[in-house]
């Protein structure tokens, strides 16, 4: 399996889509995962659950599909703090989608989509970059930035990462 971590905004539901496509499989990514299984979006576990509750969803999203399905598996930005999902990883390509502070910020907009960015964006964004970043490097096998480039230009530079290494 090839799998795209990263922080919120770093493209890894659009880019998971884009290298599926262009390598022939496909694509899973567990927040759609989640809300197909809850019937309802991130934002509303969130409220009337908790993120404990969502954390305990996404485990168990991330093993499904790693047992279930071949191909690019785009995971929530959270997902790589869970320990047994980082063990789970283990032996699979991991990308991490780098993404800076202001690109990000560009990126996820001021929507209500992602629960974890509410009240000021920018500063959730820089605390979650500066505690989550070591956790993404220590995962990853291979890291590709995305700053100031398109999707496709993203794809690429996966798919040519992932060759170089092969
Ligand atoms: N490389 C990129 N350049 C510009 N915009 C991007 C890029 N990658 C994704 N986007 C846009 O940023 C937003 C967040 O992308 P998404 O794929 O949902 O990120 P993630 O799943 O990592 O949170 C979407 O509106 C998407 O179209
Ligand atoms: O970083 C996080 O903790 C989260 C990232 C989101 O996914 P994306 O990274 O795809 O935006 C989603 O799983 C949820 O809102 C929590
Ligand atoms: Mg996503």
């Amino acid at each position: 399996m090839i799998v795209l971590i990263g922080p919120m905004g770093a493209g890894k539901t659009t880019v998971g889509a884009l290298l599926a496509e262009q390598l022939g499989v496909t694509v899973r990514d567990t927040d759609q995962d989640v809300e197909a299984a809850e019937g309802r979006p991130i934002s509303e576990i969130f409220v009337d659950s908790g993120e404990d509750a969502f954390r305990d969803l996404e485990r168990e999203a991330v093993a499904t599909a790693l047992a279930t399905h071949d191909g690019v598996l785009s995971v929530g930005g959270g997902a790589v703090l869970d320990p047994t999902t980082r063990e789970l990883l283990a032996g699979h390509d991991v990308v991490f989608l780098r993404v800076g502070l202001s690109d990000a910020v560009k990126r996820v907009g001021l929507g209500s989509a992602r629960p974890l960015l509410l009240g000021n964006v920018r500063s959730r964004i820089k605390a979650l970059l500066d505690e989550r970043t070591p956790v993404y490097e220590s995962v990853a096998t291979v890291v590709v930035d995305t700053d100031g480039r398109s999707p496709a230009e993203v794809t690429a530079e996966v798919v040519a990462a992932l060759g170089a290494r092969a």
